[in-house]
């Protein structure tokens, strides 16, 4: 793990017990709160992406939102935000996909894409992989292309990732920490 990984991965605070009992959240916000980390988070994925044809950034509701936008600015692409239910005012593509407990939806306005588009999906962190997968599913609708799934956080120990590259997707995450 290199020194700038570290220094991010040093900065995500851990919250025991929260929201349930047995969890560790992983909380970001202390990441966005320093802004010298805040700029090399960003960079980090630009730096990622800046030599890749991308023709857009997916950022799924509501923290990558806060990663998606500044890294398609940065990289002079659109910003396709990826919506819970009932949020996008447009005609939709919608996928549901399953919590820990029940089941939720998101969706996409259906000319947000175009056929062959390469995206980059963007959500702070992937657990189960449910959200990301729903997300790759809906530009896969739009017959876009997804070239990379990135996250800040990947917990390997609940198999989002493991899912993700069983169903031929890219990742990338600058960090892992192990448990639930
Ligand atoms: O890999 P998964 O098991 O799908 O979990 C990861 C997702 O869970 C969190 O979002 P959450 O649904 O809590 O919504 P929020 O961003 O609105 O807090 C997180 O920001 C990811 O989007
Ligand atoms: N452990 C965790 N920390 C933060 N966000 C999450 N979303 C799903 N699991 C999470």
């Amino acid at each position: 793990m290199s020194a700038y990984e570290n220094e991010i991965k040093q900065a995500v605070r851990t919250i025991e017990n929260w929201p349930d009992e047995g969890v560790m959240f992983r909380d970001i916000m202390p990441l966005l709160q320093d802004a010298h980390i805040f700029r090399k988070l960003i960079d980090s994925f630009v730096h990622r992406y800046q030599k890749e044809t991308v023709d857009a950034v997916a950022a799924i509701d509501a923290r990558g939102f806060i990663l998606g936008a500044p890294l398609a600015y940065e990289l002079g692409v659109p910003l396709v935000p990826v919506r819970k239910k009932g949020k996008l005012p447009y005609e939709t593509v919608s996928q549901s996909y399953k919590l820990e407990y029940g089941e939720a939806e998101i969706e996409l306005h259906t000319d947000a894409l175009k056929a062959g588009d390469n995206v980059v999906v963007m959500d702070d962190l992937i657990a189960t992989g449910g959200t990301m997968l729903a997300a790759c599913e809906l530009i896969k609708k739009l017959d876009a292309n997804v070239l990379e799934v990135a996250a800040i956080i990947d917990l390997p120990d609940l198999k989002g990732s493991e899912r993700l590259r069983d169903a031929g997707f890219n990742i990338y995450s600058i960090c892992q920490f192990d448990g639930l």
